[in-house]
């Protein structure tokens, strides 16, 4: 249905379907092959609620995500992976630079022990509350292959200093 209506990406495993739906990781495995069969575009989120972070789980928690939902024939032709920690998604909070480099280095190492000489080509995008004042700093923060923007790409005033912000680095 998806792809009938003309659309070739689809974002699984998004913090609101996790908490909302309930939708686990092995879900999230499922619909990622499920669209991988239908020649769709995947973009896979991962992500720790504030109390994980908050309990020093952050890392374990994204690692044991990727592990359950990524699936086997995964590559960067048609799948990419986005960090999103819940607890910043529209709330104006951003992890450190320091913490968005360390979840995606852990995050490409997993993709790495998965997939194998793969995990290189895949895109690891950083989203949470990504701003134009915030945008530079964290496309060019290592591993960081790009950004997935929610509440600033509703606006052209808004989402057109993160493309600038892109185009610049
Ligand atoms: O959930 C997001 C994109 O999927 C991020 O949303 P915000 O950029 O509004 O925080």
């Amino acid at each position: 249905m998806v792809k009938e209506v003309g659309a070739s990406f689809t974002i699984v495993g998004h913090s609101e379907r996790r908490a909302d739906q309930h939708e686990t990781s092995h879900d999230a495995w499922a619909k990622a092959a499920a669209a991988r069969r239908q020649g769709l575009n995947v973009i896979l989120c991962c992500g720790e609620t504030e109390a994980e972070r908050d309990a020093d789980r952050a890392e374990r928690v994204v690692q044991a995500q990727i592990e359950k939902s990524v699936p086997d024939n995964a590559d960067g032709s048609w799948f990419t992976l986005a960090y999103e920690p819940r607890w910043a998604i529209g709330t104006g909070r951003t992890p450190t630079l320091d913490e968005i480099a360390a979840i995606h280095a852990i995050a490409r190492a997993k993709l790495r022990m998965l997939i194998g000489d793969a995990a290189a080509g895949v895109r690891i995008l950083y989203g949470g509350s990504v701003t134009g004042a915030n945008a530079a700093l964290i496309l060019a923060t290592p591993n960081v292959d790009g950004a997935l923007v929610g509440g600033a790409s509703l606006t052209a005033e808004k989402f057109v200093p993160i493309i600038e912000a892109a185009a610049s680095l």
